[in-house]
């Protein structure tokens, strides 16, 4: 076999009392696919961030091509010798242009401007994205535009190895398909890829290796011949739920025409019901997320009512106050505040609620992390830790948890809630979603995967070009039958 490229040996991190990677080895040879794969929790990025250099283990070895790289401060280093990383949120400046977005920081920087263009627009056609104009400002840009961008940054200069921490959820299909052929080119002229997801499907279609974490520890290490996605599930954790599970309608309780939503586009109405959970789907960078986002009060223009009012919120605020949540498809951008802790994430709108002349229960805040922590498994550092050291999946459900479970909403609006969360969590959301479906809330679901509509949606209303069409669950299958919406 050949020389490995890069090779981690006897790594162990500890955080605190966590035992992030406990003395594992990874060898990543020119050529493969390796799909990383573990619960939220599991270690992944902790891996990824040792062998990019983010974080400095305690103990283990790393060479790159057969040469010791030393433990600590060495992004840079690393970086110069092509390991680079795409992380779960893109690196990028949101007030620089794309084109100065793909050179920045990179060797590219010292090169002729035309000769930069030039570097910048190919490396942006070679991922799939040509559209995107290098003119553009990295913060106009969509969630999936801006990882596109994020990646053609890493192939612009030399790469070697590149490690994507969830690099599709918040992608289409489309583009998810683009990226895999690419990451495939990518592996057949020498490259190592290292790829972490929890999309099972994905990783056995593409990945050539498999490596599963559990607590820190690798518990699978195998070429990708004859897995099944039931020998997956069961090495991620031997007592997990299964992935998929089927969709089941709600029962209701009373049911109150107050959250009943109508909204008004140019060629029809579109109805949404108290008591059920309807999707808006469509291709990433459809107006799925244009049309939550007004409902949110984020953009003007929204012709709609809620009960027997009209509704236009003027802001987040007014929509709040209006009883209208929103949980966005980039919810480290939109809704986390690094340095406050997870607690103080979980409950910043309700605050208020939880305090008496100016003083703030703790008891009531604690019952209420604890509560919401139980119904989302929400795992990792405690309730009064930074938000920052909790795991992605972890933090994405403070989030969640926030909008659904501490107050309950009339409208409750969901931008791809369920993207970068492990196959139990999936299912806890999925469960949530419809407690809350089941008191009465009207629950709006955007997204761009059509396996998300199915675990989530009663029914749902598919964006063609203007048109919305209405897809029922019916006795087809139902993913077949929006895709079908879709494309026709
Ligand atoms: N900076 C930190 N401080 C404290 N604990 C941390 C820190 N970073 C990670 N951890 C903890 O280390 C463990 C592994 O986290 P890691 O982020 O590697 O998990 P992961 O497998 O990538 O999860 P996810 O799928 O949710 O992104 C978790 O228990 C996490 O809470």
């Amino acid at each position: 076999m050949s020389t490995p490229i890069v090779s981690l040996e006897n790594v162990s991190v500890t955080f605190g009392a966590t035992r992030a990677l406990v003395d594992e080895s990874l060898h990543i040879y020119p050529g493969e696919i390796i799909g990383l794969l573990g619960h939220n929790g599991a270690g992944k990025s902790t891996l990824v961030n040792v062998a990019t250099g983010a974080v400095a283990p305690d103990r283990g070895v790393m060479t790159v091509d057969g040469h010791n790289m030393p433990l600590r401060g060495r992004p840079k280093a690393l970086e110069a010798a092509g390991i680079k990383v795409i992380h779960q949120e893109p690196s990028l400046a949101t007030n620089l242009r794309v084109g100065e977005n793909i050179c920045l920081a990179t060797p590219l920087e010292r090169r002729p401007k035309r000769e930069r263009k030039r570097v910048a627009a190919d490396a942006l056609a070679s991922v799939g994205a040509g559209s995107i104009s290098l003119k553009a400002p990295v913060g106009d840009l969509s969630f999936g535009q801006r990882q596109l961008v994020d990646i053609a940054r890493a192939h612009a200069t030399d790469l070697r190895v590149i490690f994507l921490d969830e690099p599709t959820a918040a992608l289409g299909k489309k583009e998810t398909t683009a990226l895999h052929g690419l990451l495939v080119e990518l592996a057949q002229s020498g490259k190592g890829v290292v790829y972490v997801s929890h999309r099972l499907k994905d990783v056995l279609e593409l990945c050539t290796r498999i490596v599963i974490l559990r607590e820190g520890r690798i518990v699978m290490d195998q070429e990708n011949v004859g897995i099944t996605a039931a020998a997956l599930t069961a090495a991620l954790s031997p007592s997990s739920a299964t992935p998929g599970a089927t969709h089941r309608a709600g029962e209701l309780g009373a049911i109150d025409d107050a959250a009943k939503l109508m909204v008004n586009t140019p060629h029809q109405t579109l109805g949404f019901e108290p008591g059920k959970v309807t999707g808006l789907f469509g291709m990433a960078g459809d107006r799925q997320f244009d049309l939550l986002e007004s409902l949110y009060g984020l953009s003007r223009g929204v012709d709609a009512t809620l009960g027997d009012a009209r509704f236009a919120p003027s802001g987040p605020r007014a929509a709040v106050r209006a009883g209208v949540h929103y949980v966005s498809a980039d919810r480290e951008r939109d809704s986390l505040i690094d340095g406050m802790s997870a607690r103080d994430n979980l409950l910043l709108p309700w605050l208020k609620q939880f305090s008496r002349f100016g003083v703030i229960s703790n008891r009531r805040v604690r019952r209420t992390y604890d509560a919401s922590r139980d119904e989302l498994s929400i795992r990792g550092a405690r309730d009064i830790d930074n938000i920052s050291s909790f795991s992605g999946g972890n933090r994405q459900k403070v989030v969640i948890a926030r909008w659904m479970l501490v107050s309950r909403p009339r409208l409750l609006l969901l931008a791809q809630p369920t993207q970068g969360v492990d196959v139990s969590a999936r299912q806890e959301i999925a469960t949530a979603v419809r407690a809350a479906a089941s008191a009465g809330v009207t629950v709006v679901v955007a997204s761009a995967e059509s396996d998300e509509i199915d675990l989530l949606c009663d029914s749902a209303y598919v964006c063609r070009s203007e048109e919305w069409r209405p897809v029922p669950r019916g006795v087809r299958d139902f993913q077949e039958q929006l895709l079908a919406a879709l494309l026709a």
